[in-house]
């Protein structure tokens, strides 16, 4: 195939994706952007997780929180739990790759505090076992997946938020991801400082 329509299509197949997500994903990012204001509001924390581009994801998430979206506003409580190279190595092998979340959200993670779980699959054993760890520290999750959610989406409770992009490819997925990051921080700044 010849390659400029290759990659019109990637545009075409992405920016279809992206209005049909908005369908089902505007109701479940307001009440996620709820559920982290009020948490942030209430001193608590966000830790969030994920595995290569998702990991870039949720250090793109927290540095939007700690520093800044599109306007100036007081730091919001946000750690990455992908960037510790002393950490990950040290869990991963000491114990195994699974832990590497888990254990950060075991040593961080405190009651009201909201795990950012991201996992195209949403079948990543290492995602899996953080949001099990969440769950057992009292920590409510946000979790951003794809292809129906996998695993992680079947073991969200009451007050956890599941934002599942309507696609079957890591790559579609994970542009919509993005956006939702930049939806949430939108979301944030406005519940906090009003228009
Ligand atoms: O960015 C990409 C593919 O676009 C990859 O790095 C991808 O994130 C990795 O294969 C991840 O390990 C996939 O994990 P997950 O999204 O299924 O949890
Ligand atoms: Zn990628």
């Amino acid at each position: 195939m010849d390659l400029q329509r290759r990659i019109r299509d990637h545009f075409e197949d992405s920016a279809r994706l992206k209005r049909e997500a908005a369908e089902v994903l505007a109701g479940p990012i307001a009440e996620a952007v709820e559920l982290i204001t009020a948490a942030l509001a209430s001193d608590r924390k966000l830790l969030v997780c994920g595995n290569g581009g998702s990991a870039a994801d949720s250090q793109h998430l927290a540095a939007e929180l700690i520093g800044r979206f599109e306007r100036e506003r007081p730091e919001l409580a946000a750690i990455a739990l992908t960037t510790d190279s002393s950490i990950l190595t040290a869990i991963a092998n000491d114990y195994a790759f699974e832990q590497v979340f888990a254990k950060q959200v075991r040593g961080l993670g405190r009651e009201g505090d909201v795990l950012v779980a991201i996992s195209t699959s949403g079948n990543s054993p290492s995602v899996l076992a953080a949001a099990q760890a969440a769950r057992e520290r009292g920590l409510a999750i946000v979790a951003l997946t794809g292809r129906g959610g996998g695993q992680l989406g079947e073991m969200l409770g009451d007050g956890d938020v599941h934002l599942c992009v309507p696609h079957e490819r890591t790559a579609r997925i994970q542009e919509v991801h993005l956006l939702i990051v930049h939806c949430l921080c939108d979301g944030i700044d406005l519940s906090l400082m009003g228009e």
